[in-house]
């Protein structure tokens, strides 16, 4: 079984560089099935197991794909499948993306259920309210979704019930091909939503709005395929900014843009965490001691729910009680029965979870339960009382390129192997003392 050891007690310094956002490629991905002509050159692609996931799906969707060197070259222009099987929508619910984008070019999308998940049911209700706004006739039945119409789809006033990520993404993807102007209220703000709308600009469309709670779609008749950079990840820059906060460290994190991190430097800067805002990035510098804060977490730009657990582990070090709502997921406290065999002492109350620091942390095996889940137990791993092993990398490997070389080369004793025996004695456990080491 493969796992990330690592053995707490290191100090970060250097300097760590931030991949182009997962959660931007994605959509972005699915958005150059839109252009009927041309190829589309994505640059800056993150190489994590989502984007080969989503590329299987545009290969399957009969969509020329080259992934190399951090870039990758999309043609759609030949004549489309129209159906994303459970394979792909079960490794990743992003797969579901592809919705918008094939309706509104072929008329016909058929994806299979994306059903639920570790974090929470993750219902699709907002993305096929805005298709059948659209006009499109949306049949639910044998695990998949078909959404149809004839001819092209209709610009509509739509206005979400929550600001949804996905439902937003998938929206704008449509309306981008629609007959007339599309208007939808009570948008997401997030980044990736503003990174996706310049792409889907440079290839000819018409999208207004996008940072803010009103979007404008003026549909066209065509896109064609265009150069995109991705965004940097905002989600894995907190990660490193954790990182450096927690072990006391002074790590520059390059890349990471602060306009984009603002309720994560608000936080920390409140625990007693020095940033700084230099021309590469975004420098974090740990204190000896952190203050407890509470945190609720909220679409953008309120803190990003990404980012929860990564701030729990940091939370667990502070000098007092702190609380945590989340209030995006109904389930994403999956990791605190992971923090708790690490001594973590935390209680759940209801949507919220009260972090009693600070504590000593111990190593012990642990599971990631999803992507961030397992990152937080690594960045809990590198200041715990000995060796921490962080099982179901799959998890890990779906959001962070090369984790464990990063944190390496900022100083961090970690390693990933491919371990079969149980181990963990108490003799290895207290061979590292945190303060020793620190000292
Ligand atoms: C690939 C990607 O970009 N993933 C991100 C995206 O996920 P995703 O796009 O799935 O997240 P959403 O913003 O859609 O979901 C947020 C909440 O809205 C609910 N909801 C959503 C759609 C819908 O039709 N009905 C409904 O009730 C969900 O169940 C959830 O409770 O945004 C989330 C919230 O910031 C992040 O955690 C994910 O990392
Ligand atoms: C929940 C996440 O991703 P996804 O929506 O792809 O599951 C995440 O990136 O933390």
């Amino acid at each position: 079984m493969e796992k990330i050891i690592v053995r707490g007690g290191r100090r970060l310094e250097g300097s760590v560089k931030v991949e182009g956002a997962k959660n931007a490629v994605l959509p972005v991905i699915a958005a150059s099935i839109l252009a009927s002509k041309g190829t589309s050159t994505i640059k800056d692609v993150p190489t994590l197991a989502d984007v080969y996931t989503i590329n299987e799906v545009l290969r399957y969707l009969n969509i020329g794909v080259t992934f190399e060197n951090g870039q990758i070259e999309v043609d759609a222009s030949g004549a489309l499948k129209t159906e994303a099987p459970f394979e792909y929508v079960r490794k990743m619910r992003a797969s579901f993306l592809v919705m918008g984008p094939l309706l509104a070019r072929v008329g016909l999308a058929r994806i299979a259920l994306p059903g639920g998940c570790a974090i929470g049911s993750r219902p699709i209700d907002q993305h096929l309210k805005g298709f059948e706004a659209m006009g499109a006739q949306v049949k639910i039945g044998n695990g998949f979704i078909e959404a149809s119409i004839d001819g092209r789809l209709q610009g509509a006033k739509i206005y979400l019930d929550f600001p949804s990520v996905g439902a937003t993404e998938n929206i704008i993807m449509a309306a981008a091909l629609a007959e007339g102007t599309t208007i939808i209220e009570n948008v997401a703000k997030e980044p990736e939503i503003v990174c996706l709308a310049n792409y889907i600009n440079s290839m000819g469309g018409k999208v207004v709005g996008a940072g803010t709670g009103t979007i404008r779609i003026e549909g066209v008749e065509e896109l064609v395929g265009a150069e995109h950079a991705v965004v940097p990840d905002r989600i894995e820059a907190g990660t490193y900014m954790v990182a450096a906060a927690i072990t006391e460290g002074n790590v520059l994190v390059e890349g990471a843009i602060a306009e984009h991190l603002r309720p994560l430097i608000a936080k920390m800067e409140e625990m007693g965490v020095s940033i700084t805002d230099e021309d590469k990035g975004l420098r974090v510098i740990g204190p000896k001691e952190l203050k407890p804060v509470d945190i609720k977490t909220m679409p953008h730009p309120g803190f990003p729910t990404d980012l929860q657990s990564q701030m729990m582990a940091l939370l667990l070090r502070a000098n007092g009680s702190s609380v945590i709502t989340e209030t995006v997921f109904e389930n994403r406290f999956m990791h605190v029965e992971e923090f708790r065999r690490m001594n973590g002492d935390i209680k759940i109350e209801g949507r919220s979870a009260v972090i009693n620091g600070p504590v000593s942390l111990q190593g012990a095996e642990v599971a990631a339960t999803d992507l961030r889940a397992g990152a937080a137990l690594v960045l809990a791993g590198l200041v715990a009382d000995g060796y921490t092993r962080v099982t179901e990398l799959k998890h890990i490997d779906r959001g962070y390129v090369r984790f464990t070389e990063k944190l390496s080369a900022l100083g961090a004793d970690i390693e990933r192997v491919n371990e079969e025996a149980p181990s963990v004695s108490t003799e290895e456990t207290s061979q590292a003392s945190l303060k020793s080491n620190l000292a």
